[in-house]
Formats: structure tokens, C-alpha cells, sequence
């Protein structure tokens, strides 16, 4: 018996500790031989796989990145469920582990429903699962922002600076919540919370008012209230939807001009997908490869390993991708009662 396994969408750290977890408890546990393939469904459309015996996961845990590679091919375009379907048998694979975000589990979701034996694993910087109280990534994309923005307050305090973070999150502010919060920032944006230029220029100004340096951690998908999205010209994804950032950049003239305070922007980008996962990723990640593999072994296809309070449980694959999992306004509220 072969399982097959994969990283899809974006990387994040912890994805090599999911991978380790699952092959060394199907090698020890289960009797089971893992197949690696290749940047995620690309590699099972085109059969680009590989063994991946226990020995090519000794000490990957601490790694950023994922062995595996990835991609943001979309199976469905290439051949679908029929394809995959004849890919696994020829290599012998009766079960796929298949690790993403939100697209990536969809997929997984649509591939099930038509008789696919998969499980899901989740995954991603942006915390936006539904159905998992936390990802692995989340945690290290948290403390790479917020040493960030402990570095950028420094010299903006020198001299006497405003300073705008965008960070990442497409559609939810959920590392903007955490890193300002945990940063002190004076105004966290978020996709979800409508704010005005003028508010978020009051609040630099009550800052500079008590002599400091305002910091303003911005997410990369926040639209002023009133404004257009804004995507800076960086094309499209390869799922064809547009590469945000630029609202850093956008918002720093804004609010210079606006209150006479000398601002500058930073752009975090992906320092905050690469390097080494946290303790608390490499757990969670761990603890999350071992569950997937003995549900595949359990045959609990269409399901998703996930973090329930402090228990690792398996939920359906359709509850995980309906909703996305947004900051709640209280949860904003809560914070913003520091800003300014
Ligand atoms: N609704 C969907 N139905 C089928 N396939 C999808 C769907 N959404 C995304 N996918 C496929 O899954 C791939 C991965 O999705 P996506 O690029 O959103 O990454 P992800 O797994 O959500 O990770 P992240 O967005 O956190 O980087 C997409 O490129 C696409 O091929
Ligand atoms: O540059 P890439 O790999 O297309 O990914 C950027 C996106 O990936 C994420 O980090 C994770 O979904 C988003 O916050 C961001 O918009
Ligand atoms: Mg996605």
C-alpha cells in the first residue's frame, strides 16, 4: 500500500513537519511507503513522483519551505478526477494526503465527491480556514511581523516618523490583528473593517500628538472606505486572480500630506512565508501529519484533519471551504480601543 502526498498553493512554514509526521508514523505505525509528488497537483496530473522513504524526512521539521515544491495548478483544467484516478493506480496509491489552503481543499472537496480517496491537511499564513481553530504557518508568519514592526518603530522614533506594515492576508486581517496587537501598533487595517483615510489620519496625529512615532500595520487586501481595491501592476496568480499589494505604498503619501507627519511604507511580502517554522507551527504541523495519515488508513476520505480547542480531530472537507474563517468585528473592536 502507497500513499501519495502533496503541498498545493502557497508555501508555508511548517509544511515539512506535516510531511515527517505522516511518514514516519505510516513507516513505524501503519507499514505504510509514502509517494512524493512534486508541486502538488501538477505532479499527480503529470505523474511527476517520487518514493519518499523515511530517510529523505530525518531532520526536515526545522526547514522553511516544503521538499515537495508546489504549485497553484488546478487540477480540474488538466484532466480532472479521471486523470488523478489513473495516475494513483498505476503507481499503486490507495490514499492522498493533500496539504493547502482554502483552493487547494476545494479541489481536495470536488475530487472526494467524485470518488477520490483523499484527506485534507490545512494550511496557511493567513489563518483563514474555517473548521481548524488555528493553521500551522499562522504562528510564524505572527512573529516574523511582529519583530518587523518592533524593528520599523526604532527608526521611525529616531526620527520622528510615521510608519506604515503591509503585511499579507488577501481577504482576512488576521496576521494585521495579531502582529499589530502584539507590536503595539497605533491603527491595524483590516479587510473586514471599513476605515476611512481621515480616521486612520486621526489616529496618527494622536499619536504624534503624545510624541510617538505612529505605526500603522496595514493588510495587504484593506480598501479605504470609499475607495477602489487596488492591485499594484503585478499581474495575475496563476488562478488567475491579481496580485494584491501596494496599499502600504498608497496610504503612506495619503497620510503625509494629510497631517504633515513625514511617513514612509514597508512592505513585509513573503519574509513572512519563508525561514524556519515556530515550536508551536512545528507542533501543530507534526501533530497534524501523524492524524492525516491514520485517517487515510481509516479510509475517512473527504475529510480534514483539524485543531479543535486543543484536540486533533476530523472534520468534513465541505464545512473547511464554504466559509472563510474573517476577524470578527468585536475581535477588531477589542483592539482598537489602543489605537491612536
Ligand atoms: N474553487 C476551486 N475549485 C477547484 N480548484 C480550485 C478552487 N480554488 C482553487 N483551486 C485550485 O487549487 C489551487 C491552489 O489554490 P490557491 O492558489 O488558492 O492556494 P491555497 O491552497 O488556497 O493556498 P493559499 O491561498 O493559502 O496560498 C489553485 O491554483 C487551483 O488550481
Ligand atoms: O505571491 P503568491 O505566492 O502568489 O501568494 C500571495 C498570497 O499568498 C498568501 O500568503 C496566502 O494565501 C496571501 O496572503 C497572499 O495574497
Ligand atoms: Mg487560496
Amino acid at each position: 500500500m502507497s500513499i501519495g502526498i502533496l503541498t498545493s498553493g502557497g508555501d508555508c512554514p511548517g509544511l515539512n513537519a506535516v510531511i515527517r509526521g505522516a511518514v514516519i508514523k505510516g513507516d513505524r505505525i501503519h507499514q505504510v511507503e509514502f509517494l512524493g509528488i512534486r508541486d502538488g497537483w501538477r505532479g499527480l496530473i503529470e505523474d511527476d513522483i517520487v518514493p519518499l522513504p523515511r530517510r529523505d524526512v530525518r531532520g526536515i521539521s526545522r526547514a522553511g519551505g516544503t521538499i515537495l515544491g508546489t504549485s497553484r495548478t488546478n487540477p480540474f483544467e488538466n484532466g480532472g478526477a479521471q486523470r488523478i484516478r489513473e495516475v494513483m493506480e498505476a503507481r499503486g496509491m490507495t490514499g492522498l494526503i493533500a496539504i493547502g489552503g482554502e483552493g487547494t481543499l476545494t479541489a481536495a472537496r470536488r475530487l472526494a465527491d467524485e470518488g477520490i480517496p483523499v484527506v485534507g491537511v490545512p494550511k496557511t499564513i493567513d489563518n483563514d480556514l474555517s473548521a481548524t481553530d488555528y493553521t500551522f504557518g499562522f504562528d510564524t508568519a505572527v512573529s516574523v511581523a511582529t519583530e518587523s514592526i518592533d524593528r520599523l518603530r526604532t527608526t521611525a522614533e529616531s526620527h520622528h516618523r510615521c510608519m506604515v506594515v503591509e503585511v499579507m492576508g488577501r481577504h482576512v486581517g488576521w496576521i494585521a490583528l495579531h502582529a499589530g496587537i502584539a507590536a503595539g501598533a497605533h491603527a491595524i487595517l483590516i479587510p473586514e473593517v471599513e476605515v476611512s483615510i481621515e480616521q486612520i489620519c486621526g489616529w496618527a496625529e494622536d499619536a504624534r500628538d503624545r510624541g510617538r512615532a505612529p505605526v500603522v500595520v496595514v493588510a495587504e487586501g484593506f480598501v479605504p472606505s470609499g475607495e477602489e481595491q487596488l492591485h499594484a501592476p503585478r499581474g495575475l496568480d496563476a488562478f488567475g486572480r491579481p496580485r494584491l499589494g501596494g496599499i502600504g505604498e498608497r496610504l503612506a503619501p495619503q497620510i503625509e500630506q494629510a497631517t504633515g507627519i513625514e511617513t514612509r511604507s514597508a512592505t513585509l511580502g513573503h519574509l513572512q512565508r519563508g525561514g524556519v517554522p515556530s515550536a508551536y507551527d512545528r507542533v501543530l504541523a507534526t501533530r497534524f501529519g501523524t492524524a492525516a495519515v491514520d485517517a487515510v488508513i481509516e479510509k475517512r476520505w473527504g475529510t480534514m484533519v483539524s485543531l479543535i480547542g486543543t484536540d486533533i480531530e476530523l472534520v468534513d472537507l465541505h464545512s473547511a471551504t464554504t466559509v472563510l474563517k474573517t476577524v470578527p468585528q468585536e475581535r477588531w473592536d477589542e483592539a482598537a480601543i489602543l489605537f491612536g
